[in-house]
């Protein structure tokens, strides 16, 4: 069995080791009342050792980082953050202390970014600890390809299967029947209900974060890999809410069920990658493939550059491999390419898309000023039957010739959003403070620990956002002296910062606009309860772009449009 639980042992699965846990339950009262005692008496025994003030120290002028309390053993952190007056303290997630401050520039020789990303990628996306050797290798060459996320002409061709995917599923996103059978994958997650043959309600978080998925997914990974496992981008969205669990390392027997199936989706994404990983070598080896993977031609230039690292440099031949080149099925980490694609952006078109129907008047403004963009066209038809009207969208000018609509997307990034950057201290440092201030304080941190940075504090901060708290859907925009309008983004940094900065973020951008214009364009949306409205819930922190508490009730009708006047 490989480490880290990536075990393909059917009776070592979590599933298996979940319902293990379901068994041992109805133990007998005095053997519960035990474990509650001793279970209270590890959490109190924690509060009160993990607690270490800030200390004084290189000759009273400066102070080490202070721990703050936490309740669980192993977990530390992982549930909670709250801030000290200075802004900077350490919290404990697993076995490793991070240091979290509020200042950012630091020397690259004085912080390290690969060890980071390696407990990332083991412990996170499941890679097994002795593949170290071979990732560390070729580290420079996976980075370089993120080329294929950023530069073009590659940023185009992903761009433009998402926008071909978004252009047909937006004018079918509901079908207005009542057997459930003949829904969408996206209305059945979304809970939808037939109200009639023209209306449907249904929850809008689930419904926009499932078709930004059936866009993106297809466009990186081929259509093939959600044809063959409809319930992929499920199993990243519970596999993502275990993020602290793994991060403290816990393992699938854990008895707390949302670690449990977390646990069980990531084991369930690694059983589909593997197999798309195992179609694409055969595919490029020639051999026979499962015909059910199709050709495999739409596999995004990423996705392919990766897999022949995966297959070894060398392998004009997979005979000709060693095994330090060649990566085996279970030490490649796709897992990491499809979390990133899929957890942030496809939360953010939810809160987008709310904001702008929340704002009174605001909905008529972008859809004036998205027009020319998002069009639809009257459909061809032979007598009564006639196909669905068509949808044309361009990225481009979306991002470039929308400024109310970019701006309403950068607040989302503001206000739903606590992007963190981790860095390892490669050599002891001092931060000094703020020397205006009356009373700076300097901070010492050593070499290997962590430090974090929460951007979250600076987007929100009222020194810098004025009443930072509201959606100001202008907020980003800039009046030129020429009297045109445009965006400036300015010192949001919601995709992170520094060398690791999130390599997505252009393409994140237009396929999150692409698809608010091509539904705002195509349907009419009111809330459920009209006469509750509109209401903004409030936010679940996750890794980065925030989860709303409840979802939004919906009823979604198709437009009217011009010729059906
Ligand atoms: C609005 C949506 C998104 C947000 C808010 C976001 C946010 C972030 C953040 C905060 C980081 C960590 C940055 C740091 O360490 O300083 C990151 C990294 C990354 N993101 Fe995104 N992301 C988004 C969408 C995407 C998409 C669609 C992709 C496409 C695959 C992607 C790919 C990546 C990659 C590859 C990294 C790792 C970069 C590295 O380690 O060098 N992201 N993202």
């Amino acid at each position: 069995m490989d480490d880290d639980f990536y075990s393909t042992d059917a009776s070592d699965t979590p599933a298996n080791l979940l319902s293990a846990w379901t068994y041992a339950l109805p133990a007998p009262s005095s053997m519960l009342m035990t474990i509650l005692l001793a279970f209270l008496a590890v959490i109190l025994a924690t509060r009160y050792l993990s607690e270490r003030p800030s200390k004084l120290v290189d000759s009273g002028n400066g102070r080490t980082v202070g721990i703050l309390p936490y309740w669980l053993p192993f977990i530390g952190h992982g549930f909670s953050l709250d801030l000290s007056p200075h802004g900077i303290f350490a919290l404990n997630l697993g076995a490793t202390t991070y240091n979290v401050s509020n200042l950012l520039a630091q020397k690259d020789s004085a912080v390290h970014f690969q060890s980071i990303a390696w407990i990332v990628v083991q412990k996170f996306f499941g890679v097994p600890k002795r593949s170290k050797a071979k990732y560390f290798k070729n580290w420079e060459e996976f980075n370089t390809y993120f080329i294929f996320l950023m530069k073009e002409p590659h940023l185009s061709n992903t761009l433009k299967a998402t926008t071909k995917n978004l252009e047909r599923n937006i004018p079918q996103m509901l079908t207005f029947v009542d057997t459930e059978v003949d829904l969408q994958p996206w209305e059945r997650f979304g809970k939808a209900t037939y109200i009639s043959d023209s209306e449907t309600e249904v929850n809008l978080m689930a419904l926009m974060r499932d078709m930004l998925g059936h866009a993106s997914v297809p466009a990186f990974f081929g259509r093939a890999l959600l044809d063959k496992y409809p319930e992929l981008l499920h199993d990243v969205y519970d596999f993502d809410k275990g993020t602290y669990f793994f991060l403290a390392g816990l393992p699938a027997w854990t008895p707390w069920p949302a670690s449990a199936r977390a646990h069980t989706a990531r084991f369930r994404l690694w059983q589909a990658l593997d197999d798309h990983q195992r179609a694409l070598d055969a595919t490029a080896e020639g051999k026979p493939v499962d015909p059910s993977w199709g050709d495999l031609d739409d596999v995004s230039e990423l996705i392919m550059k990766r897999n022949k690292l995966f297959r070894g440099k060398l392998n004009i031949l997979p005979c000709i491999c060693t095994t330090d080149e060649r990566f085996e099925v279970k030490e490649r980490a796709d897992l990491s390419i499809l979390w990133a694609l899929v957890v942030n952006a496809n939360l953010v078109v939810y809160w987008q898309i709310l904001n702008i129907l929340a704002q009174p008047g605001l909905l008529d403004r972008i859809r004036a000023e998205i027009s020319p963009y998002a069009t639809v066209s009257k459909p061809f038809s032979i007598g009564t039957i006639s196909e669905a009207p068509k949808l044309t969208i361009s990225h481009d000018a979306l991002s470039k010739d929308c400024p109310l609509l970019r701006s309403t997307y950068l607040e989302c990034l503001r206000l739903f959003n606590q992007p963190w950057s981790v860095r390892q201290i490669a050599t002891d440092v001092t931060i000094t403070g703020d020397k205006k201030a009356s009373n700076p304080v300097s901070f010492v941190m050593h070499e290997g620990e962590y430090v974090t940075l929460p951007h979250d504090l600076h987007m929100r901060d009222p020194k810098y956002f004025k009443d930072p708290m509201a959606f100001d859907p202008e907020r980003f925009i800039v009046h030129n002296d020429d009297g045109s309008l445009s965006t400036n983004v300015g010192t949001i940094r919601p995709y992170g910062g520094g060398p690791s900065m999130c390599k997505g973020r252009v393409y994140a951008e237009k396929e999150c606009l692409t698809l608010v214009a091509g539904v705002l364009a195509f349907w009419d949306l009111e809330p459920a309860d009209k006469r509750a409205g509109w209401e903004i819930p409030e936010q679940v922190k996750t890794s980065a772009v925030s989860k709303p508490v409840h979802d939004t009730r919906v009823r979604i009708k198709r437009r009217k449009f011009d010729w059906e006047l």
